[in-house]
């Protein structure tokens, strides 16, 4: 790869995109990596701050899963500010992102900070409307004086952790590091998450990222490969959103949804006894 294109793709260890701790891509792979990242007893108790929910793809049930964390919390007393930094494809006539959280969850807040008509990455999609990005330096602000604010700060990306949301390139994985957070990775429940989900799980452990996993839409009727993703990334895992439930009247969204989420993520969801049901 040429230097330019290093540069391009934000590998090159100079590059300064304006996120200020945690950016050392220098740390060196995650060695001996394997499901089962050790994370979880760094992650005990109900989290707050700063909390970045991610995901192994686009569509996989980000939205879903931060508005069901957002009523969770908010029934366990929180105060929580749910940000986009960059929202697409606002000329689909999809409902925006913040606008599904806020109906199905109603958090304290929930802000977009830029926005862009056409379904694509946020830089690309920038790019298509002649417009600039969001610069890091704004995301970061824009954050952290609304993190003085509420107890918990919900962050979505857009598609997965490496996507590039705005100016130089700048990740939510960047954001994340920089803002100290917490990950949640929403991962699909069938075949191909354990690549996904180690991929995006190893990328966080390099930069030495705590993470915890939740499965975005989990099936009614688990089959075999559901049951056993299920045991290979239970070590990671702090819920399993029933697949379907963005169509639950809020009300009722906001009822079940401790029920989605461990009490890390201020639910009463036990894995083992959601393992003994999915048999
Ligand atoms: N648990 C669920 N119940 C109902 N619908 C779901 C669930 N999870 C995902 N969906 C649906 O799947 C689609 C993608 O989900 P969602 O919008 O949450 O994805 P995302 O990961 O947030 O994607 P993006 O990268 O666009 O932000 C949406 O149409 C959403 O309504
Ligand atoms: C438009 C879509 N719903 C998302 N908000 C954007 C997903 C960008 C994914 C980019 C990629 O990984 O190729
Ligand atoms: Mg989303």
């Amino acid at each position: 790869m040429s230097e330019s294109q290093d540069s391009l793709f934000g590998l090159d260890a100079d590059r300064d995109p304006g996120l200020d701790p945690g950016l050392d891509p220098g740390r060196g792979p995650g060695l001996g990596h394997e499901l089962g990242f050790g994370f979880s007893e760094e992650l005990a108790g109900p989290l707050a701050g700063p909390i970045v929910i991610t995901g192994t793809d686009t569509g996989v049930g980000k939205t879903i899963t931060t508005a069901a964390i957002a009523a969770a919390a908010t029934a366990a007393g929180q105060s929580v500010a749910v940000v986009k930094p960059a929202q697409t494809g606002t000329a689909e006539g999809d409902e925006p992102d913040a606008v599904t959280v806020a109906r199905l969850a109603e958090p304290a807040l929930t802000r977009t900070l830029s926005e862009f008509p056409d379904a694509l990455g946020p830089v690309a999609a920038a790019r298509v409307a002649g417009e600039d990005p969001l610069t890091a330096v704004m995301a970061q602000l824009a954050i952290r004086s609304i993190g003085e604010e509420y107890d918990i700060t919900l962050i979505e990306g857009a598609g997965g952790l490496l996507v590039p949301l705005g100016e130089g390139g700048w990740t939510i994985l960047d954001l994340a590091a920089a803002l100290r957070a917490t990950v949640i990775v929403v991962a699909r429940p069938g075949l191909g998450t354990l690549n996904h989900t180690a991929l995006t799980l190893q990328a966080l452990e390099r930069r030495e990222v705590p993470a915890l996993v939740v499965f975005g839409s989990w099936p009614a009727d688990p089959e075999l490969v559901h049951r056993t993703n299920l045991h290979d990334l239970e070590a990671d895992l702090a819920g399993a959103i029933p697949d379907g439930a963005g169509a639950l009247d809020p009300d009722v969204f906001r009822r079940e949804s401790l029920h989605w989420l461990d009490p890390r993520l201020h639910g009463r969801f036990d894995p083992v006894a959601f393992r003994s049901h999915s048999r």
